[in-house]
């Protein structure tokens, strides 16, 4: 039987008594693209979050349970935090790059992390760039700044910093939910492409997005997992009431 990339086994979150995520089980093979889908507080950003212990940020969370990437669980004090997210990059909603050039914030990581020689750099930057379907646009312009970009390229260029680190598995929370359709268009042929190489899971308020990108679907309700499943069974016969409901638009 072929392993899943990453999965979770009775995952359990806490925000002080707040029990946000409860006892969730998901897996999600290489290569494929997961959505989180569900309405507003129901936790798929909190879930999102542990899969790469960006809850370890925040002072009243605790994450119980395994979270197994490659088979070993990542949920273990000794785990080196900062080599993790190298393996597990993470895109948010709003594109936040660095006050610096195109060039600067695809280098930061990898400078970071030891790369010093100029020539590796120029190759990892533009490499990154390709993959993020962003080089055409910016070549010209790689060392002016990254804040005179589109919100559409500044989000491709959030993508192109993760892609820098070379990732194993791309996070994204709702990327474009605060970008135009024609940006949206492209982040989301960007990601059907990227699965080509990487293993990624988006949450997104959008089913149309879920349907048109993603592999299999995951329905999440006040914590819980409702129904995982093939998107196109999850959007055309769902097994659950609380799942059509909701892919019907009748809440949320
Ligand atoms: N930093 C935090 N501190 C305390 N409670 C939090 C924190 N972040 C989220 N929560 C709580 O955890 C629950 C799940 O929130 P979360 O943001 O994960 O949901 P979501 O499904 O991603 O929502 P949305 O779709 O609105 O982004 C909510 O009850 C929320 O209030």
């Amino acid at each position: 039987m072929s392993q899943s990339k990453l999965a979770t086994e009775s995952l359990n979150v806490y925000y002080g008594q707040n029990h946000a995520i409860k006892g969730v089980d998901l897996s999600f093979p290489r290569n494929t693209v997961t959505a989180l889908i569900g309405p507003s507080g129901c936790g798929k950003s909190t879930y999102l979050r542990c899969l790469n212990r960006m809850n370890d940020l925040i002072p009243n969370a605790k994450v119980e349970g395994q979270i197994l990437l490659d088979g070993n669980n990542i949920n273990e004090q000794k785990v080196n935090v900062g080599q993790l997210r190298k393996r597990i990059g993470m895109v948010f909603q709003r594109p936040n790059p660095f006050s610096k050039s195109i060039f600067e914030n695809v280098a930061y990581g990898p400078r970071h992390h030891g790369v010093s020689s100029k020539a590796k750099l120029n190759e990892i930057v533009e490499e990154s760039l390709r993959k993020a379907a962003l080089w055409d646009e910016v070549k010209d312009r790689i060392h002016r700044s990254a804040l005179a970009l589109s919100g559409g390229q500044q989000q491709r260029l959030c993508i192109a910093r993760a892609l820098s680190m070379s990732p194993e598995i791309l996070l994204l929370d709702e990327p474009a939910s605060a970008l135009d359709p024609i940006s949206t268009g492209k982040i989301e042929e960007l990601i059907v492409e990227l699965k080509k190489e990487y293993t990624l899971i988006i949450v997104t308020h959008n089913m149309q997005q879920a349907a048109r990108i993603s592999d299999s679907t995951a329905f999440f309700y006040v914590g819980e997992v409702v129904e995982h499943g093939d998107t196109n069974q999850i959007f055309t016969t769902p097994k659950q009431q609380q799942t059509e409901d909701y892919v019907t638009g009748r809440f949320g």
